[in-house]
């Protein structure tokens, strides 16, 4: 039986209260196997990066309950959370959040220090290696494309080894051939590494790489697709939504 990597159980996420109130996710259960890789998809304000937030620990669930491995994050003290973070989950933005005093190399070492362990120069350099940069370590983000410094995000997330990556829109700043090279990388994280992914995406082509594709519509799951290609998963996506003039 495949491990579990995290998993969702009834997570409903609320802001507000009374009238105003927003149900962002609405008693979502999903399981995300060890070593896959999984698009969630939905339109905008359908709960995607709620989901993505909540599966990471970076927002607590109003109910239900997030498991990562055998650990359960809802009932952890904010200190444990943030220590287990560090350790155990990596998270990519659309907008890198890379720091642009640091080099390359120091950015990827910047979780390292975070958690107060002496960042191992070798160990660095590997990971840049990884994402094609070693030739970039002392270039300072400014001096880098979008595609090379979301591979030096990529980097300063995988530099802590994590069991899962939480990667939210992150080609939504890439033209096609640097997001097929980003892309490329989390799909060899998964199938080289036992790495797990877990990409929110607009993009039916970024989609098609994953093994999955999770649609949330107003915070619920809506169906999924195994194996997809890129013209179902549009088709999919446009399906339902087209309304005859
Ligand atoms: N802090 C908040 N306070 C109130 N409402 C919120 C808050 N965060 C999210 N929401 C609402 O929750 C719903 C889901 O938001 P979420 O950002 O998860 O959607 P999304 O699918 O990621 O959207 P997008 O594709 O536009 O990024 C939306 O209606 C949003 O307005």
């Amino acid at each position: 039986m495949t491990a579990i990597a995290i998993a969702l159980r009834s997570v409903s996420r609320r802001h507000g209260s009374g009238d105003s109130a927003v149900t962002a996710l609405d008693d979502v259960s999903l399981a995300f196997p060890k070593g896959t890789f999984t698009a969630v998809m939905g339109r905008s304000g359908s709960g995607k990066s709620t989901l993505l937030q909540c599966a990471a620990g970076l927002d607590r669930p109003t109910s239900g309950s997030v498991l990562l491995g055998g650990t359960e994050l809802t009932g952890l003290s904010e200190k444990n959370l943030t220590l287990l973070r560090r350790q155990r989950i990596g998270f990519v933005f659309q907008a890198f959040n890379l720091l642009p005093s640091l080099t390359a190399e120091q950015n990827v070492a910047l979780p390292l220090r975070l958690a107060g362990r002496r960042p191992p120069r070798a160990h660095v350099r590997e990971v840049l290696d990884r994402v094609g940069l070693a030739d970039r370590a002392r270039h300072r983000p400014s001096r880098l494309s979008g595609g090379q410094q979301q591979r030096v995000a990529l980097a300063r997330a995988l530099v802590t080894r994590p069991e899962v990556l939480f990667a939210d829109e992150p080609t939504g700043a890439l033209d096609t051939r640097t997001s097929r090279t980003v892309l490329t990388l989390l799909r060899a994280m998964a199938d080289d590494e036992g790495r797990t992914i877990v990409m929110v995406t607009h993009d039916p082509v970024a989609a098609s790489c994953a093994d999955r594709v999770v649609f949330l519509v107003d915070g619920r799951v809506d169906g999924e697709l195994t194996g997809a290609k890129a013209d179902d998963i549009a088709t999919r996506m446009t399906g339902p939504e087209v309304l005859p003039c």
